[in-house]
């Protein structure tokens, strides 16, 4: 008997277990756990695989709230072959949404499919029509508001096409949108089954779209003999501006300590009129919320931010959580520090490299929790509202996940609009594991990424749904931590390739100062400038001969004038028959634009190569005639046929970027853009010099 109320329980169980699986959500970090992220300008694809057992006809949909609201919104979603569900949700308010999938079996669908069926197939469909009838007038009752009145007003124009044998009109009738949203609205939902909630941050488009410029304020007095001032860099913002850079970005500008002070080359011991490296922050004049004063005052600060907001730009700031041991925190809250038996504390380090001249305060002290983790979020707070919107933190990996999950999302609380940057070089995981806690963009490997073969696969790794869903990268060709090798001996060719490479690779890309006139010298057989700034004034001259500023500015316009540019996403690697050149299409779904970009790797030599145009992507066949502009000559041209022949010297230009010109359709007429160009398939004329345009 118990044994027979047992199987009786199981059994009962497995009934009011879901009938209908629903898998593989997309957008999803980690089934949930982790938020996805999508931006204010872009419509969010939303997919799922819904199935169920035989062949029972499914209705599927999104639903999606703001996190804290009562109401869900919710849009259908359509079949797109082997049990996925699609639909795209149009662009979201900026802020914290939670997405569902919700899933029935139709009865409705379930007739009008046998009686379709039924008709395809040549048979007779009296029996399929009284059954829908039945199930029709069943859900219609008695009622007279819509939406019975709706359906009981239908029902009568159905059974005059069924009287008179018309069933193709039946048929169209019974496919009526407003039959069919009486129906959604009145019909049971059998074995309806929910998804758990998976949370979706909105942010905005300077998340996943930016170009940065990174400087040192102290070098932009230009003189070696004077402190630069935050008013030397305003002064400094319409160059700048006209190179097409949108987001300045300054190291700390905090007082700087003088404790174990760095000297120039990262010496341990600094000179009388050594500035230290800015990363040292607090001193006598105060901590993270203070301005070093020989950069000026606060209210220089707020002409800085008004100043960049005319010219259409923004700040980012450091935030770096460490302390010179003359910081005004390690007086006043000891608590906070993990002091050795000797009454010293360990000095900072991300191995190999050691940071002599700062220390970092311990997360779970007894007395740093709350106090310390308030303080960092106070910190943030005090320069959002000095007009800070973005924060590049220094090296989160070293601070625990906790707090950056906390800090985050505390601050998106009350503004949304901040973005936090993770410069985190350091293992894969964890490099990961902070893009999910939170961080709106990433530090990424591409400074080391330079054969075909590891750029294809970081490419192609950065573009997949399962990385873009919440991994933003930034790609900085330099930065005044790594002068790269390649740049080092690759001449002012390296800087144009690494240059073509990040603007036209993801959305978000960035140089640090000095990059534009190929400043390279470097300690030997190291990554590090020689005299780095970090450790000593070093002013430039931006515009010094042999610059790559009209390159630069060609790159972030076209940038700003192609969506396919401004995304990791839609990234697909193409054949080009040389392993120096390195191929590939920018393409974002929904749009009819191709954008085709070809790189010389190779610095010094020519190179040529027979390469695929992608005819197949704009549903065209192989031995199809394609116009395309050459983005960076503004030249026209056809290619006829798939397979074309590039030939790139690099010490003219490493580089080619092309738009592919979807052919008319048959009632536009010949492409006015090809009229009269002259076209022999081949690429191999160099065009105008990018310094022409
Ligand atoms: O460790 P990372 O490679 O991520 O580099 C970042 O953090 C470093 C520590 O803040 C910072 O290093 C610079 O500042 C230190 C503290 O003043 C100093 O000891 C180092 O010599 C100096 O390079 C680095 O610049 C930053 O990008």
């Amino acid at each position: 008997m118990a044994e027979q109320g047992a199987a009786e329980i199981a059994v009962r169980r497995a009934v009011a277990a879901p009938r209908i699986v629903i898998d593989e959500i997309t957008p999803a970090v980690d089934g949930g756990r982790f938020a996805a992220k999508a931006d204010e300008a872009t419509a969010v694809p939303v997919a799922a695989t819904v199935f169920c057992d035989g062949h029972e006809a499914l209705q599927v949909r999104v639903l999606w709230r703001r996190r804290g609201s009562r109401r869900w919104q919710a849009q259908p979603m359509a079949p797109c072959g082997n049990d996925r569900w699609q639909t795209m949700l149009a662009p979201l308010l900026l802020g914290d949404y939670e997405l569902a999938i919700e899933a029935w079996i139709s009865p409705f669908d379930n007739l009008l499919n046998r009686l379709q069926a039924r008709f395809e197939a040549g048979f007779a469909v009296q029996q399929e029509w009284l059954d829908m009838e039945r199930f029709l007038l069943a859900l219609a009752g008695a009622g007279d508001e819509p939406p019975e009145a709706t359906l009981t007003a239908k029902l009568d124009v159905l059974r005059q096409h069924q009287a008179c044998g018309e069933v193709l009109l039946l048929l169209a009738q019974l496919h009526n949108a407003a039959l069919r949203e009486a129906v959604a609205s009145l019909a049971p939902r059998p074995h309806s089954v929910r998804s758990n909630r998976l949370p979706l941050r909105v942010e905005r488009l300077r998340a996943r779209f930016a170009s940065w410029y990174e400087l040192f304020p102290r070098s932009q007095s230009g003189s070696p003999l004077r402190h630069g001032t935050l008013r030397d860099v305003i002064a400094q913002l319409p160059q700048i501006r006209a190179m097409g850079f949108d987001v300045l970005y300054l190291p700390p500008i905090h007082p700087i300590g003088q404790t174990h002070r760095k000297g120039r080359n990262n010496s341990l011991v600094a000179g009388p009129d050594d500035p230290g490296s800015p990363y040292a922050i607090g001193a006598e004049a105060g901590g993270h919320e203070a301005l070093h004063p020989e950069l000026g005052s606060l209210e220089d600060f707020s002409d800085l931010v008004a100043a960049l907001h005319e010219q259409g730009m923004e700040l980012a700031l450091d935030f770096a959580v460490q302390c010179s041991p003359d910081h005004p925190w390690l007086r006043e809250h000891p608590g906070w520090f993990d002091w050795r038996a000797d009454g010293s504390l360990r000095h900072a380090e991300n191995p190999p490299k050691r940071y002599e001249d700062i220390v970092v305060p311990d997360f779970y002290q007894a007395d740093a929790v709350p106090a310390l983790w308030l303080a960092l979020r106070d910190v943030v707070e005090t320069w959002v509202r000095r007009g800070v919107m973005i924060f590049r933190v220094d090296n989160p990996h070293t601070k625990p996940l906790p707090f950056w999950e906390w800090l985050i999302s505390d601050i998106r609380g009350r503004h949304p609009r901040v973005i936090f940057l993770s410069e985190a070089f350091t293992r894969p995981a964890m490099l990961h594991r902070l893009a999910k806690c939170g961080f709106s963009q990433s530090y990424s490997y591409f400074t080391w990424r330079n054969d075909k073969a590891a750029l294809t696969e970081f490419f192609i790794e950065l573009a997949s749904n399962d990385t873009a869903n919440y991994l933003r990268p930034h790609l900085f060709v330099n930065t005044p931590d790594i002068n790269p090798y390649f740049l080092q001996h690759g001449g002012r060719a390296a800087f144009l390739i690494r240059a073509v490479l990040a603007a036209t690779g993801g959305g978000l890309w960035g140089i640090y100062s000095g990059f534009e006139i190929c400043e390279a010298a470097a300690l030997p057989e190291r990554e590090e400038y020689l005299d780095a700034e970090k450790y000593q004034l070093r002013p430039r001259d931006t515009f010094a001969p042999g610059h790559i500023r009209a390159e630069i500015t060609l790159l972030n316009r076209l940038r700003a004038a192609h969506p396919a540019l401004q995304t990791q996403r839609g990234f697909t690697a193409y054949q080009a028959w040389n392993e120096h050149i390195f191929y590939f299409g920018k393409h974002v779904a929904g749009t009819d634009e191709h954008i085709l970009v070809a790189v010389c790797l190779e610095p010094f030599d020519v190179q040529e190569a027979a390469f695929e145009v992608p005819l197949w992507a704009l549903g065209l066949p192989d031995d199809a005639t394609v116009d395309v502009e050459d983005l960076c000559s503004g030249e026209h041209f056809h290619w006829h046929g798939k397979i074309q022949h590039m030939r790139i010297d690099p010490l003219q230009q490493p580089y080619r970027i092309w738009r592919l010109i979807a052919p008319p359709t048959s009632s536009e007429g010949p492409s006015q853009l090809s009229a009269g160009i002259a076209g022999n398939g081949s690429v191999t004329h160099e065009g105008g010099r990018p310094d022409d345009y």
